[in-house]
C-alpha cells in the first residue's frame, strides 16, 4: 500500500525526502562547524563564519521546502488512499461490499487513511532527525573510531531489542485496527438508532454500558499495551544512549593533550545536538507503526473488494423478451450455519407487461428482484435477453436495462445525470404530478431539499427513477408508505401509464385489493417462485 502511495505521489514524496535529507546534512554539519569554530584562530575562524553563515540560511529555507511539500505529500497520500477505497468499493460487486460492511469501509475511508497521511507528514522529522544521527556518527568516526566503534556497538543492542518489542507491540496495534473497524459500526448505531435509544431509558443504558463502552474501552487498552511496549523500547533505547555518552566521556577524560580537548568539546556538542533527535526518532517508531497497521488494513480490504469485471461493455437499451433460466442464488448465513436459496427459477418477462410479484416476509422477493437486474450474479442457470445469454462480464450492460426503487433505496441530494435544462423541465412537471411541488423542486440539477416524510421521499425517489426513463421498471413495495388516495393513484394510473408506454413494471406488493390491475401475477414462497394464473380479486373496483 505505502509503495501504491509512493508511485502515486512519487514527485512530491521525492521532494520530501531530498528536502529533509539536505536540512538534516546541513544541521550535522553546522554543529561540526561548531566545534570547529570554537576551535580554530582568527582568520580561519571568519572564513568559518561565512559558511556558517551561508548554510543556516540554506538550513532555513530548506527546511520550509520539506515541511511545505510534506504537507502536500500528506494531504495527496489522504486523498488518493479515499479515493482508492471510494472507487473500489463502487466498482466491486454489490455481495462483495455487502460481506465486508460498511463499518469496515468507513472506517478505512476515515481514521485508517489518517494515519497513513499522519505517517507521511512525519516523514521530513524521521528523515531530518536519521540523517542527523547518521551525520553525527560520521563525525564520531572522523573524531575518534574507538568511540564510534562504541556507538555503533550501542546501536546494535538497541535494534535488537527494539525489533524484539515491536514485533509483540505491532500484533497489538494491528489488532487495535481490527477493533477499530467494530467501534465504527457502533458509532453508527448512536445515530441511526437514537430514537430506539431515546425512547427507552435500559435499553440506552445498556447499549452505554454494554456495548458501546466496552467496545471503546477494548480498543483503548489495546492500543495502550502495544504504544507502551514501544514506549518502553524507547526509554531502553534512551538508557542504551546515556550508557554510551557516560562510557564515551570517561573514555576521553582519560586522555590528554590539546587534540583530546578539541576531541572532547566536538563530542559533548554532539552529544547534545543528538539527543533531540534520536529521542524525535524513536517517538515516532510508534506513530510509523500505527500508519503501516492501517495501511495493511486498506490493503486487505481493497484485496477482498473484488472489481466487477465491467469490461466496459455497451449499456443495453432495449429488450422484447427477458428470459430466466434455472437461475438459483443462495446466501449462507455464517450465524446460523444455514442457507436462503431461491429455487431454480424458469420464467420470462416481456416488454409492455405489468407484474405483480407477492409473497410472505423473507420468501425471497427481494433476493429475485436484485438478481433479475443484475444486482446480485445468479449462482446457477442465466438470464438471456432476446435469446441472448448475459455473461457476468455482460452483467454491467444488463443492468442499465433497469430503473428500481428498493425499500433500502438511497436518495443523492442531485439528480446525478448529465445536468440538461430538458430533464430539470421534466423532473418538475413530474413533482407537480406526485403532489410535491409545494414541498421541492429541481434547481440546477439538485433537489432544493430532502426534509420530506417518508412517503414523499419515496415519491421524490420514483420522480428520479421515471428520469432515468429504462425500459424495465422495479418497485418493491413502493407503496408501503403511501396515503390511501396516492396508492390509488399509483396502482390505477402511474402504473399502467408506464406500461402503456411499453415499460415492463415488475411491482413487488402486499396491497391485495389492485392484483386484478396486473398483467401477470407472480407468487414466491420460500424462495419458490410460481404463477397465479386465476387472478385473486374480481371485479376490478373503480376509481372513485
Ligand atoms: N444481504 C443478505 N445476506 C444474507 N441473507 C440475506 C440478505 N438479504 C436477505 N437475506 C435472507 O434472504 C431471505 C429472503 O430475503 P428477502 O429480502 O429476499 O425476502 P422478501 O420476500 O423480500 O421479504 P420482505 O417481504 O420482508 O421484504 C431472508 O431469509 C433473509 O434472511
Amino acid at each position: 500500500m505505502l509503495v501504491f502511495l509512493i508511485k502515486k505521489t512519487w514527485q512530491r514524496f521525492v521532494a520530501t525526502a531530498l528536502s529533509s535529507i539536505i536540512f538534516g546534512i546541513i544541521s550535522v554539519s553546522l554543529v561540526a562547524l561548531i566545534n570547529e569554530i570554537i576551535n580554530a584562530n582568527g582568520e580561519r575562524q571568519t572564513e568559518y563564519f561565512m559558511v556558517f553563515a551561508a548554510l543556516a540560511l540554506a538550513g532555513v529555507v530548506v527546511q520550509l521546502i520539506s515541511k511545505l511539500v510534506a504537507e502536500q505529500l500528506s494531504e495527496h497520500s489522504q486523498a488518493e488512499l479515499r479515493k482508492l477505497v471510494a472507487d473500489k468499493t463502487i466498482e466491486a460487486k454489490i455481495s462483495n461490499i455487502e460481506a465486508q460492511g460498511d463499518a469496515k469501509i468507513k472506517s478505512c475511508l476515515t481514521e485508517h487513511s489518517l494515519k497513513v497521511a499522519g505517517f507521511f507528514m512525519s516523514m521530513p522529522g524521521i528523515l531530518t532527525n536519521a540523517m542527523i544521527v547518521l551525520g553525527a556518527f560520521v563525525y564520531m568516526a572522523w573524531l575518534d573510531w574507538v568511540i564510534f566503534l562504541f556507538a555503533l556497538l550501542t546501536l546494535v543492542l538497541g535494534s535488537v531489542s527494539y525489533s524484539f518489542a515491536n514485533n509483540i507491540a505491532f500484533k497489538k496495534i494491528a489488532n487495535a485496527a481490527a477493533m477499530q473497524d467494530g467501534l465504527f459500526h457502533q458509532f453508527d448505531a448512536i445515530t441511526d438508532g437514537i430514537k430506539e435509544l431515546k425512547l427507552n431509558r435500559s435499553k440506552r443504558t445498556f447499549f452505554k454500558q454494554e456495548v458501546l463502552h466496552p467496545a471503546i474501552d477494548a480498543l483503548r487498552k489495546e492500543r495502550i499495551e502495544g504504544v507502551s511496549i514501544l514506549h518502553m523500547a524507547s526509554s531502553w533505547g534512551g538508557f542504551l544512549i546515556f550508557t554510551f555518552i557516560g562510557g564515551a566521556l570517561f573514555f576521553l577524560s582519560q586522555q590528554t593533550g590539546e587534540e583530546s580537548q578539541r576531541i572532547m568539546s566536538g563530542f559533548a556538542l554532539l552529544f547534545l545536538y543528538m539527543l533531540t533527535p534520536l529521542e524525535t526518532l524513536l517517538a515516532n517508531i510508534p506513530r510509523a507503526f500505527a500508519a503501516q497497521a492501517s495501511a495493511n488494513t486498506i490493503k486487505t480490504l481493497s484485496d477482498e473488494l473484488v472489481n466487477e469485471d465491467e469490461s466496459r461493455v455497451p449499456a443495453l437499451a432495449s429488450f422484447e423478451r427477458i428470459q430466466l433460466q434455472s437461475l438459483c442464488h443462495r446466501y449462507y448465513h455464517e450465524q446460523s450455519d444455514d442457507i436462503f436459496s431461491l429455487q431454480p427459477i424458469d420464467i420470462g418477462f416481456k416488454k409492455g407487461e405489468l407484474i405483480y410479484l407477492v409473497g410472505g416476509n423473507g420468501s425471497g422477493k427481494t433476493t429475485f428482484a436484485k438478481v433479475l437486474c443484475g444486482l446480485y450474479e445468479a449462482d446457477e442457470g442465466q438470464i438471456k435477453v432476446d435469446n441472448q445469454a448475459i455473461t457476468c462480464t455482460d452483467l454491467d450492460g444488463y443492468r442499465q436495462l433497469f430503473s428500481t426503487v428498493f425499500g433500502d433505496y438511497y436518495l443523492f441530494d442531485r439528480l446525478l445525470n448529465v445536468p440538461c435544462e430538458q430533464l430539470e423541465q421534466k423532473g418538475n412537471a413530474l413533482i407537480r404530478k406526485l403532489n410535491l411541488h409545494h414541498k421541492v423542486s429541481i434547481e440546477a440539477g439538485r433537489f432544493t431539499t430532502q426534509r420530506l416524510s417518508q412517503g414523499q421521499r419515496k415519491r421524490l425517489a420514483l420522480v428520479v427513477a421515471y428520469l432515468e426513463d429504462r425500459p424495465f421498471y422495479l418497485f418493491d413495495e413502493w407503496a408501503a408508505d403511501q396515503d390511501p388516495v396516492f396508492k390509488d393513484v399509483f396502482y390505477r394510473e402511474l402504473l399502467p401509464e408506464l406500461r402503456d408506454k411499453g415499460k415492463t413494471v415488475l411491482v413487488i406488493t402486499h396491497d391485495d385489493k389492485y392484483f386484478a390491475l396486473a398483467d401477470r401475477l407472480l407468487k414466491m414462497e420460500n424462495g419458490c417462485l410460481t404463477e397465479v394464473t386465476q387472478s385473486p380479486v374480481t371485479p376490478i373496483p373503480t376509481l372513485a
